[in-house]
C-alpha cells in the first residue's frame, strides 16, 4: 500500500497503461484485458490488472495535469516497481495535418510546467520516450493500418492556455498539446525506468472541433490496441 494507492505488494505489472480518465481504465479492464482484478479505488482514481494475450498488464487512472499523474507515477514505480510505463491520453491539435482521433507518439514533450525547471535551474532538460518503446509502438500502430504521427508535443500546465504560444510551438513543429507527458517522461528519467505517451487527438484546436466526453471515456480503441500490442511485444 502506498500514499494514493491501495494495491498489496505484487498486484500491479511491471507493464501498466496510464490514462488521466480513471473511467477510461476501467473501460479498457472491462473491454480488452481477461481475469481482471480492481486493485486501487483510492479518490476513485481506478486501477487495474489483468492479462492481454497473456500478458500480464496493468491500467491505472492517473488524472489531470502533472501534479496529480507525477503521484501516481512515483508510487507506481518506487513502491510497485513499475518497469514500462505507457501513458494513454487525449490532446488538442495545433497541426492542420493532424487531424481528429488520429493517433500521435509522443516522442518527446516541450512544458512550460516548472516542475522540472526547478530541478535543473539554467539548463532545458530534454524529456524523450523510450526508443524501443517508440519502435514497438510504431510498429504495432503501421502493422494496424494506422497513419500514426511521430514528434514533439506540448505538456502544459493549463488545459484553457493562451493561443499565441501554442501557434509559435506548432511553428517550431509541435504537433499537439496535453498535460502529462513530459511529467512522465521526467520520472522515468529519474528513476531509470521506460515511459511512452501515446495521444488521441479529441480537439483539434485550429478548427475548433472536439468529440464527446463519451467518447473521450471510451472510445479510442486504436491507441488503446496499439499500447497493448506494444506491452505484448
Ligand atoms: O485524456 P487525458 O489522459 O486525461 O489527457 C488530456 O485530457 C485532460 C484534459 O481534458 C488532460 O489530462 C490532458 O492531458
Ligand atoms: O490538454 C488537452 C487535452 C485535450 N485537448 C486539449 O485541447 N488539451
Amino acid at each position: 500500500m502506498s500514499v494514493h494507492i491501495e494495491a498489496k505488494p505484487g498486484e500491479i505489472a511491471e507493464s501498466i497503461l496510464l490514462p488521466g480518465d480513471p473511467l477510461r481504465a476501467k473501460y479498457i479492464a472491462e473491454t480488452f484485458l481477461e481475469d481482471v482484478v480492481c486493485y486501487n479505488q483510492v479518490r476513485g482514481m481506478l486501477g487495474y490488472t489483468g492479462t492481454y494475450k497473456g500478458n500480464r498488464v496493468s491500467v491505472q487512472g492517473t488524472g489531470m495535469g502533472m501534479p496529480s499523474a507525477s503521484i501516481y507515477i512515483h508510487e507506481l514505480i518506487n513502491d510497485y516497481g513499475a518497469k514500462n510505463l505507457i501513458r494513454i491520453g487525449t490532446c488538442g491539435a495545433i497541426q492542420k495535418d493532424v487531424k481528429i482521433r488520429d493517433v500521435i507518439i509522443a516522442q518527446a514533450a516541450a512544458t512550460d510546467s516548472a516542475i522540472i525547471r526547478n530541478d535543473f535551474p539554467g539548463y532545458d532538460f530534454p524529456q524523450i520516450g523510450d526508443f524501443g518503446l517508440i519502435k514497438k509502438a510504431y510498429e504495432a500502430g503501421t502493422d494496424k493500418g494506422l497513419n500514426i504521427r511521430v514528434g514533439n508535443v506540448l505538456s502544459s500546465d493549463r488545459f484553457y492556455s493562451k493561443k499565441n504560444m501554442l501557434t509559435e510551438l506548432a511553428a517550431h513543429g509541435v504537433l499537439a498539446v496535453e498535460m502529462e507527458a513530459a511529467g512522465l517522461y521526467y520520472l522515468a528519467a529519474q528513476f531509470g525506468v521506460s515511459a511512452l505517451t501515446l495521444l488521441t487527438v479529441s480537439d483539434h484546436i485550429l478548427t475548433g472541433e472536439q468529440t464527446s466526453s463519451e467518447e473521450r471515456q471510451t472510445t479510442f480503441n486504436d491507441m488503446i490496441e496499439v499500447a497493448l500490442a506494444t506491452v505484448a511485444k
